[in-house]
């Protein structure tokens, strides 16, 4: 029933065009850690394999062989992909390994690589990306000048990260661990043009010392040395001291405890859950909605679960959340292609459900109410209120590049049509037509993310430099919103995946005491299944990593604010 209705509807009314990249509105797939407790060995080269070598290597040497013209050739290893995925960055921050995840994802050699070793290196790079201030102490510990200098030092510091994240994490043998890892280095020359300088013979001899000096074992025992460097950090040398000592004054040491816990958790590996928003989620929730309309959604949300298999859970909210036993492609999930659901994290719901549920309530039909998605992009929200049977939906996004993303995956989701407006500019500069009457607008403004920490650790470590600049676009947005585009009794929701008051519960404070016209309209815990417990003294959201109970103890971190405007203002 579902796959029947495929045809992409026309008369979307694009303001600006584009040419549609491809895109999947998904992060690459997660894959179990224990596969890769015993993943000794990797192929490296045709010249380093050995018939001990596990299937998928024995495979790749197999069809090299077949091929006569590879014969020479070496071949980027898991190993060596996620070393080159720290190594490469340094465009966007100061540390070349911030991003590392979204440049492995975007090699077209990690495609590549068979699924077990493509896994492998994303757990790798997961790894060093969520234990790096732990990892860098170990290394700072025995190492005299750390972090090293020089041509050469991108790729020694990486390579020597992964070794330490395999060795005191990942539990992989101390041998695969160090030799495997040395190798690394005397690819790279292969690899890279041939104008690039090889790593010269010492400095690989001194990775390999230092690696093996990690690894060696502790008074005979399982322990090596590497681990009880480990007994010298803390988990919370993984998040920048700014941020920390933001919380802690934010929420108090208990709950800065518990947030670290959940960001941090003891055992590694990629998070494992996915959470995805499905076309009947949201109506499935939706307080007073047609009883029929709820009971098909309730139905067709549990076909989709059903289809997912046994590791899929439908949470309280509508969302449904996949375990990490389903791996592989996302787009070769069920039902992807189709257009039938999409990626969003559980607490990301809310916003855009709060907002149906008054508009619901105030106005009983949505058909005939428009409503604006101001930052848009890539468009998790707006799906949301497509779905939700609003009359008008106009996404507003500042950033060329990701209303690309914005625009795919409307299309994918066969939501682009004559309901839906995509406007490529930033929001401050946007005023609705003379006779239009925006009856909500929800407003995700750009913010640090730190809510998203425990999937995105790169946002832990950041600098508080930007923040100043991000809170005073939340506020320009904010107040723009409130002022100029809402329509007298309409509705606007705030909301940020930040963990920082400042950036939400202080922004919207601010709003409401230079606004008088604008009110808190509080959020009822039968509005938001399974996150009634994080309602606050306002009436505003506030999910709190680690907080909730079951389930959505492992949510992102997210606030939103529900408020109204005043009929006569
Ligand atoms: C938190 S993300 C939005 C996520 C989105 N609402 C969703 O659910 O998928 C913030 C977005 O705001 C965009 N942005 C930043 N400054 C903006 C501005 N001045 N006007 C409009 N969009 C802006 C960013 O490019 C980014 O895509």
């Amino acid at each position: 029933m579902r796959g029947s209705n495929r045809s992409i509807p026309i008369g979307a009314l694009l303001i600006a065009s584009f040419s549609i990249e491809l895109n999947s509105f998904a992060p690459s797939t997660p894959s179990v850690q224990k596969q890769y407790r015993r993943h000794s060995s990797c192929l490296f080269s045709s010249s380093t394999a050995n018939k001990k070598d596990k299937p998928a290597a024995a495979d790749e040497l197999r069809s090299k062989k077949r091929d006569k013209s590879s014969k020479n050739t070496v071949l980027p290893t898991a190993r060596y992909l996620a070393v080159a995925a720290l190594a490469s960055g340094n465009e966007e921050t100061s540390d070349s390994s911030a991003f590392a995840s979204r440049r492995l994802d975007a090699d077209v050699r990690y495609a590549q690589l068979e699924p077990r070793d493509r896994a492998f290196a994303r757990l790798l790079v997961a790894t060093v990306e969520r234990r790096l201030g732990q990892i860098d102490s170990v290394l700072s510990s025995c190492i005299d000048k750390y972090p090293p200098k020089g041509k050469h030092a991108n790729i020694v510091q990486s390579t020597l990260r992964i070794g330490v994240a395999q060795l005191l994490f990942l539990n992989t043998p101390p041998h695969a661990a160090t030799s495997d890892t040395v190798q690394v280095l005397r690819m790279h020359h292969s690899l890279l043009s041939k104008k690039s300088f090889p790593v010269p013979e010492p400095m690989i001899r001194f990775v390999n010392g230092v690696l093996r000096k990690l690894s060696r074992p502790e008074n005979s025992g399982t322990l090596l040395y590497g681990h009880k460097m480990l007994e010298n950090t803390s988990v919370n040398d993984n998040i920048a001291p700014w941020l920390l000592q933001r919380w802690t004054e934010d929420w108090g040491e208990t709950r800065t405890k518990l947030i670290c816990q959940e960001m941090m958790p003891d055992v590694d590996g990629i998070s494992s859950r996915i959470d995805v928003t499905t076309k009947y989620s949201l109506k499935s929730v939706i307080e007073g909605a047609d009883e029929d309309v709820q009971h098909s959604s309730k139905a067709l949300l549990e076909e989709i679960r059903l289809e997912f298999g046994h590791d899929c859970t439908l949470l309280p909210n509508g969302s449904l959340r996949i375990g990490s036993s389903l791996t592989g492609d996302i787009s070769q999930w069920p039902d992807y292609k189709i257009g039938t659901w999409w990626v969003q994290d559980a607490s990301s719901t809310l916003p855009a459900l709060v907002l149906t549920q008054a508009l619901s309530k105030k106005h009983g039909n949505l058909n005939s109410l428009h409503v604006i998605d101001m930052c848009s992009a890539p468009g998790g929200k707006a799906c949301q209120l497509l779905s939700a049977g609003f009359g008008r939906v106009t996404a507003i996004e500042a950033s060329r590049r990701r209303s690309k993303r914005l625009i795919e995956n409307l299309d994918r989701l066969n939501f682009l049509c004559d309901k839906c407006e995509v406007i490529v500019d930033r929001g401050q500069n946007y005023l609705p037509e003379e006779n239009a009457c925006i009856d909500g607008i929800l407003v995700d403004v750009p913010c640090s993310a730190t809510g998203t920490g425990a999937r995105q650790p790169d946002v832990l470590r950041r600098s508080s430099t930007s923040l100043n600049e991000l809170l005073a676009i939340q506020e320009l947005l904010a107040h723009h919103c409130a002022n100029n585009i809402l329509r007298p009794g309409g509705i606007m929701v705030y909301a940020t995946c930040s963990m920082l008051k400042a950036e939400s519960e202080e922004q919207v404070a601010k709003l409401l005491l230079d606004n008088v016209n604008m009110k808190t309209l509080p959020i009822e815990p039968s509005e938001v299944p399974g996150f009634e417990g994080a309602i606050d003294e306002n009436g505003w959201l506030r999910v709190l990593p680690g907080v909730l109970e079951g389930d959505l103890k492992a949510t992102d971190g997210f606030f939103v604010a529900r408020l109204i405007k005043d009929e006569v203002s």
